[in-house]
Order: structure tokens, then sequence, then C-alpha cells
């Protein structure tokens, strides 16, 4: 899109009329910092000539950019989509006597999966075309196929290279952009249609980590459950001190194993036998690829994030360097020999960038910088720095330790940890460990507090590895990336892609500080379990005792149980009050063996890789299932020392009903775990459909046996015994269009009605994408109480009204619906639901 023409007015009333022009009725923000231009100037960040444009363009508003979730099905035909329909449609549109730009693909994005869309927020709101590609694009993200993410911050998880079967790491993964793309990695690259069948869960590992336990959870449900994978694990750890996991040397010590318990862990970490075991059994985990993006101070977001302009300070860089080296020096232990580490901030700081990784590079000598001149070809970079200055709030030459300066009783203190910023997604949060909260740190001029002074009292002297050593030029630092909003239109980034030697020394660091705290949360755990396990009666094994019981007893006091507040485990300080992941004994679990059955489940299924939630470890509520090498990990782990949110795929949840009786498996498969399990899947509850089924199924909530269209399916609908199943469409077929893969989607039979058990937003993607239209119930029920409520004009107002407020939506609150769905959906109760819904 050409730029609005830049006024010669002063840069407040420039905002104002930005602001206006998007729609929006933010405060007015002053796009301009004194003390910001100042500092990167000495730091000669930039050439001066391209100075001008450098600020031209971080007073622009960010384009929309977004990419496509390679290791999906769908990812190459949606793309096309995006080519044939929506390019041209999109093509010579004119907006307040402006032309707009159509969307383009990024060019160093590898297979063009990624897109930019300079279009400004008001024209995508206000342009009828533009709003119909604004819907589009909020379901399909929606239902995952399609992430928003800004382009600067694309780049660290291509340039980690993660391959299928690696073993990865995330140390600062929420909200889970990037987390999203390593499992798309590990996945491996999205096949064309046609191309034949692959491995649909990903080989390999990642462990996605965030201190933050509730942007944890953000991260499982509103990115990773996208690209469902079974080495996908979850930790709430202050990545400064993620433990080192233990791995068996030998599978054989797990024989018959069914959780690591705490008394192991106890064991393991306080007894000189328990270490020397722990020594001999086990393995210490390394990993082939981390990734730290680490908490920063975000002027890199200055585009999106316009309150910087006013917050911005020396200080805030400052303050983080010190978490951020740690960090890093953390991840560095971590890695495998051979292995590569990427780290990035979204800050343009040498502070939190050259300055932290010239420190890494001399702490660690087995450690080097990788150059990447040719990856991404396309992408417009600049070098980083090897040398840059040392300043203080006012600018001046700030008092290196040790110098005279630093000894004078004026000397300034240094910032405390400052204001950390995340980068990614259209709605940016504030994020950090310490130093959360604005103004903490700002201008860093705060009155000495407790952590400005040192034990004996003393002035806390500057860090030293703020400064340059002099051979940053030998440790190669111009090879960092540096990613500057006038090159591409982008935001600005910092990116350095780290080796480790093939034959560096593993070092296994061991605080005794972190066992006594390991072994604190132990002991809270085993008592907590200890209280929720069912005692032993008539000399049964307690899981299977517990199982009996729990399937006995009504489900929903279970569940009621389950939702009370937990006890809260302390970990590191800070409350830990997840459920214990258990391992179900494979087939000769009751439950588990009826699944088999009913799903005709092949033999060659990995049972032994089944697990559940609960202090019991009886199927109750939901099963999932995890890699081989997870199951390694917390065979290994005790779930606490993890600090373990989330893991594996939900394959199955169990469906109640009032009528219970008519279902011989009372367990659905989940639409998340479909992929994965379909494999291994005969034909038995496979429902092969045609179109008309489809559109029929799609646009009721409940379908009656008697008014499916298609005869055959009717008959074959009636023959099969109630519950879940799959449908099956094959080329599916729409408005304009015919999908080249095949169909399959969670389906649930009743006595004597069926339905689809697909997310509804999911549904309205499909729809969309099929019909051009969303036909779902959902979505005429909600269009038609806007209408009524607001008196819209037009059904397409109201929907993209509604589509555009669920994307703007804080990120929690697009949490799975599945349970809901299938109890509003599911069977007579379902039916009467829906009658209401409709109604
Ligand atoms: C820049 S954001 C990460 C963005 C993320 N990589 C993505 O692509 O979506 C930084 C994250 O670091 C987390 N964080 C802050 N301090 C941390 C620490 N000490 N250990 C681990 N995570 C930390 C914050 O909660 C925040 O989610």
């Amino acid at each position: 899109m050409p730029r609005p023409k830049r006024s010669n007015k002063p840069a407040k009333e420039r905002t104002l009329s930005r602001n206006n022009a998007q729609g929006g009725n933010w405060k007015v923000i002053e796009q301009t910092n004194p003390d910001f231009f100042s500092y990167y100037k000495t730091q000669k960040i930039i050439p001066e000539d391209e100075w001008d444009e450098f600020v031209k363009a971080l007073r622009e508003p960010l384009p929309t950019t977004f990419r496509l979730t390679s290791s999906r099905p769908t990812a190459h035909a949606l793309n096309e989509h995006i080519k044939q329909v929506y390019v041209p449609f999109l093509t010579g549109l004119e907006y307040e006597g402006k032309q707009l730009q159509p969307p383009k693909p990024i060019e160093w994005y590898p297979n063009q999966l990624a897109w930019q869309l300079p279009v400004p927020k008001s024209a995508l709101r206000k342009n009828d075309h533009m709003r119909k590609f604004q819907h589009f694009l909020v379901y399909e993200t929606d239902a995952g196929n399609i992430s928003r993410q800004e382009a600067v911050s694309m780049i660290p998880p291509l340039l980690l290279d993660v391959q299928p079967g690696h073993t990865a790491l995330d140390m600062c993964a929420a909200p889970g952009s990037k987390s999203v793309q390593i499992l798309e990695a590990l996945h491996g690259p999205a096949l064309h249609a046609g191309a034949g069948e692959k491995d649909v869960s990903p080989q390999g590992l990642l462990i996605a980590n965030d201190s933050d336990a509730k942007r944890c959870h953000l991260l499982v449900h509103q990115s990773l459950h996208r690209v469902p994978g079974t080495g996908m694990m979850v930790t709430n750890h202050d990545a400064t001190q993620l433990p080192s996991l233990r791995l068996p040397k030998d599978d054989k010590i797990l024989e018959g194993r069914l959780k690591f318990t705490p008394e192991d862990e106890r064991e393991m970490a306080k007894t000189p036998k328990g270490r020397e075991r722990a020594q001999k059994e086990y393995d210490g985990m390394l990993f082939d690829r981390i990734l730290a993006d680490v908490p920063c101070s975000g002027d890199g977001t200055l585009r999106k994030n316009l309150g910087i302009w006013n917050d911005w300070s020396v200080g805030n860089g400052i303050g983080l360097h010190t978490l951020q080296l740690r960090i890093l020096l953390r991840g560095i232990q971590l890695l495998k020999p051979g292995g590569r580490l990427v780290y990035s901030t979204c800050s343009m700081n040498p502070m939190e960038n050259e300055s932290v990784i010239s420190a890494a590079l001399s702490l660690c000598p087995e450690m080097s910088i990788l150059p990447v001149p040719d990856a991404l070809p396309g992408l417009k970079r600049r070098p980083g720095l090897t040398s840059w200055d040392v300043l203080d709030n006012s600018l001046k030459p700030a008092p290196r330790p040790g110098s005279e300066d630093a000894k004078a009783p004026d000397a300034p203190e240094q910032p405390e940890e400052g204001v950390a910023v995340e980068q990614d997604n259209d709605k940016s949060t504030v994020g950090g460990s310490k130093g959360k909260g604005k103004g903490k740190g700002k201008k860093g001029k705060k009155a000495d507090g407790p952590n400005n002074v040192d034990k004996k009292g003393q002035r806390k002297a500057w860090t030293e590895t703020l400064w340059p050593r002099g051979d940053e030029k030998e440790k190669g630092l111009e090879h960092c990336l540096r990613l500057y909003p006038h090159l591409q239109d982008t935001g600005a980034f910092f990116v350095c892609v780290l080796v480790k030697k093939g034959d560096a020394p593993v070092v296994q660091e061991k605080k005794e500080e972190e066992e006594q705290k390991m072994e604190v949360e132990a002991k809270a755990a085993e008592k907590r379990e200890r209280s929720a396990t069912p005692t032993p009666v008539d000399g049964q094994p307690e899981a299977k005792k517990a199982r009996q019981e729990q399937e006995q007893a009504p489900v929903e006091a279970v569940a009621k149980d389950d939702d009370e507040k937990k006890e809260h485990i302390m970990g590191g300080g800070r409350p830990f009050n997840e459920e214990p992941y258990i391992y179900l004994p494979g087939l000769e679990d009751e439950q588990i063996q009826v699944i088999k059955d009913f799903f005709g489940i092949s033999d060659s299924f990995p049972f032994s890789d089944l697990l559940v939630r609960n202090a019991a470890g009886a199927a109750l509520r939901s099963v999932y299932l995890t890699s081989d090498l997870t199951r390694k990990l917390l065979l290994s782990n005790a779930y606490t020392r993890m600090r373990l949110i989330s893991c594996g795929v939900k394959l199955f949840t169990r469906q109640d009903s009032s009528k219970d009786g008519t279902y011989r498996c009372r367990w659905r498969l989940n639409s998340e775990g479909l992929e994965v399990v379909r494999p291994f899947l005969d034909e038995r509850r496979i429902l092969k459909v045609g179109n008309e089924t489809l559109r029929q199924v799609m646009e009721e909530v409940s379908v009656k046996f008697e008014d499916l269209k298609e005869e055959d399916v009717r008959e074959r609908v009636k023959a099969m015994e109630p519950g879940s199943a799959i449908l099956r469409v094959e080329k599916a077929k729409g408005k304009d269009i015919e999908m080249e893969e095949d169909l399959y989607l969670a389906f649930w039979i009743s006595k004597t009605s069926c339905n689809l058990m697909v997310e509804k937003l999911e549904k309205s993607a499909l729809s969309l994408r099929l019909y051009a239209e969303d036909v779902t119930p959902h979505s005429k029920a909600k269009v038609a109480a806007a209408k009524s409520a607001a008196d819209t004009p037009a059904t397409t107002d109201a929907e993209t009204a509604a589509a555009t407020d669920a994307v703007e939506e804080e990120d929690g609150e697009k949490v799975e619906a599945e349970e809901q769905v299938a109890k509003e959906e599911a069977g007579e109760e379902g039916l009467a639901t829906s009658a209401a819904e409709a109604a």
C-alpha cells in the first residue's frame, strides 16, 4: 500500500491522525523520544544515511503478517487458495482515495508460506473485500491453519534449523508462536496433496518452557494445540534454573513402571546411594536445538507498542542484561556438543544483544557464532555491532567496575531489571520474570532499594559483562543479524546463531540449592498423592482398585473432585498445582481394551505410551498419547521436578450421557488426536460420506438418521454401533473448490441421530473454505442474535464484527471448546440443546 503521505505536522498530531485512521481512540502518544534517538545515534546502529528512513519506518503502522501451519496437510491447498482466490479478489481496491495492495508472499520465508498485507486496520474493517479476507484469516487462525505472527519473529526458529528427530528446547516460549514453528519443523515439511501419507506424529521432542505459569497455559491452548504432537511438553521453570533431566541409560529399568515416584526423586537427590544409582542408571538430557528468545525491553516492537515511545529509557535494556546472560548460559549448558542455539530479542539495544553474546562467548570457549549469510535468501539484514558504549541514563559513559568513576560517591547506580516486552501476536503484553509492571526500572533512577545494594550494604557496581572486551571482531559478532523496520517493512529484531564444538566436554551442573528445592517439591507431591489415592482394599493393587471404584462412581462427582482447588506445591518459590501424569498399564487396562476393540485399533499402536492426568492413575476423563522419548523422561523424573504443565496429545475423552446404556464404549476420539490415531484404525468406525451429507452435518447441529439424504450413508449409520466415529469425505467439493486431500472429521453416532464433533470455530473455518460462507448453526444463531440486538444492516457486518472481536480477544479466551461442544451436541441431550440454540 502506498504509505499515507507524511505531513509536516509535529509528531503528536501525526500520531493522532494515524490512530484515527486506524479506527482507534487511544490516547495520543508522541512518537518521539530524544533519549532514544541520541542513544541509538551514539551506538551507530544505523548508518548515518539511513537514519531518517529508519525513524520514518518506526512511526508507520506495522503491516499484517501471517504464515500457514506448514505441517498441516491443508497448508499447500490453503496457500493456493490465497494465491488463486484472494489475491485477485483483493487487487485494485481503493480505500479513502488510496490504492490498497493485495497480500504478497514474504520473500525470504521458505516455500512462500508466509504473507504480508500492508493495509491499515481501518481498511481491513471497512473495505468490503478486505473485511471478507479478515474474516477468512480469523477463522483459519482459530482452526490452527494460519498463525498471525510478526515477520521478523519468524526468523529465529527458521535459523534454528530443526530437523525431524531432534530434541529441542524453547527456554522462554510463551505465548508460543516460535514453539509452533519448531513443532512444525519436527513434523518435517508439509507434503503436497497427493504425495501420499506421512507419519503425522512429529519425530523428536520439544520442551516449551516459560517462567510464567499463566502464560504456559496460554501456550498450550492458544498455540501448541495447532500442531498436536506426542513429543511435546510444556514446563514452568525459571529458564536460568532449568533442571538437568534424567534419561535412562538402559530402557530395561523402566519396565513395568507407570510413574516416577516422589520417593524415587528424593532418594536420587539426597542419599549417597541414590546419587550413585542416578549416575549408574541415568544420563543427563541434552538438546540438539535450543531457542533462547529471552525477555527483553522490546524497543523493536515500537511500531505496534506505541507506549514504548514514552517508556523507553537506557535503563530498561541494561536492567535485563544479567537475566538474559544467565538464561543464555544455562541454555549453553543444556546444549549437546555439535548442537545449535539461537539467541534472539526484539530489542535493538546492544546491552541486550551483542554484549550478552560477547560475554557468553568469553565464558564458554566451546561456543562460536555461526555465520548464516546464505540462509533465508531475500532477507535484508545488517551485521551485529563489534563495539558499543555503555551509557547511563544521562547518556554519559557509565562507571565501569574498578574504574575511578565507579568509586565516586555520586556514581549512578545500575538500573534494576526493567520492563520486558514480548514481541509476538498482535496483542502484545508485558512479560518478564522480574521487573514486570510498567515503570519499574524506568529511567533507572529509583532510590536505593534492596536490589541496588550488595550484602555489605555497598552500592552494586555495574556489570562488567556490559562492556565490549575488545575481541568482538575475532568472536565474529558481525555475523549476528540485526533486522530493522526500514529494510523490509517489519519490526526490529536481533538474532544470533551459536554452535557448540562437537568435542566439547559435557558439564552437568548440579546445584545443591536446586536439589533442596526439588526435595521440597517431591515431599509435597508425595503428601498430595497419598491423600488423593484411595487406600488399597482386599489386597488389590492400588491403581486397579482405584480404577474400579472410580468407574462405579458417577463421573460428575469425580470431575468435581478434580476441579476442586488443588494443593499448592512450592517449587522454586513459586506455586505449582498441576496434576501428575501417570501411564496406564497398556492393554491391561480395561478401558483401553474397550477402546481398542471398539475403534479397531491395530496391535502395532503404542498402547504403553498412553497416560492419564490424575493421582489415581486411572482412565477417568481423558487419555493422552506421548512419544516413546517423552515416556522415558516422565518415567525418570518426577513431574514436580519437571514442573510439567502439559504433554502429549489428548486422544480420547470420556463422553457421558444420561443414557449410558446405549454406548458400549463411552470414549470419543478427540479432533486433536485424530490424525495421530487414524493410521492405526481399521474401517469399522470410519463412515464414508459424500458432499451432500457433509453439507447436512455442517448445517445442522444434529441430523436424524431418516433425514440423511444419501441412502447408503443412512443405511450404514443405522448399522453402526452408537458412539464415536470418523467421517471421511473423499475430495470434498464446495462452491468453487474441490479438496485434493481426503477430509477426516470427528463424528458422533447416537441411537437415532448423528453429528460432527468439531470445534465450532474450526467448523466455521471449514465452511468458509468450502462454501465461501459460514453455514454452521453456531454462526447462524450468532448472526441472528447480533442482527436483532444491534439492528445490524448486513449479515457480513455482524459476522465480521464478531469474528474480528474474536481475534482481538485476549489470547486466554480462545480456549478449546471441545468438551462444551461435546456436551451440547452429543446424543439426545445434545438434540435438546441444539433445539434451544436454534430457537
Ligand atoms: C519474548 S517473550 C517470548 C516469546 C515467545 N518465544 C514466542 O515466540 O511466542 C519472553 C518470555 O519469557 C518469559 N520469561 C521471562 N523471564 C523468564 C525466565 N527467567 N525464565 C523463563 N521464561 C522467562 C516471559 O514470561 C515471556 O513469555
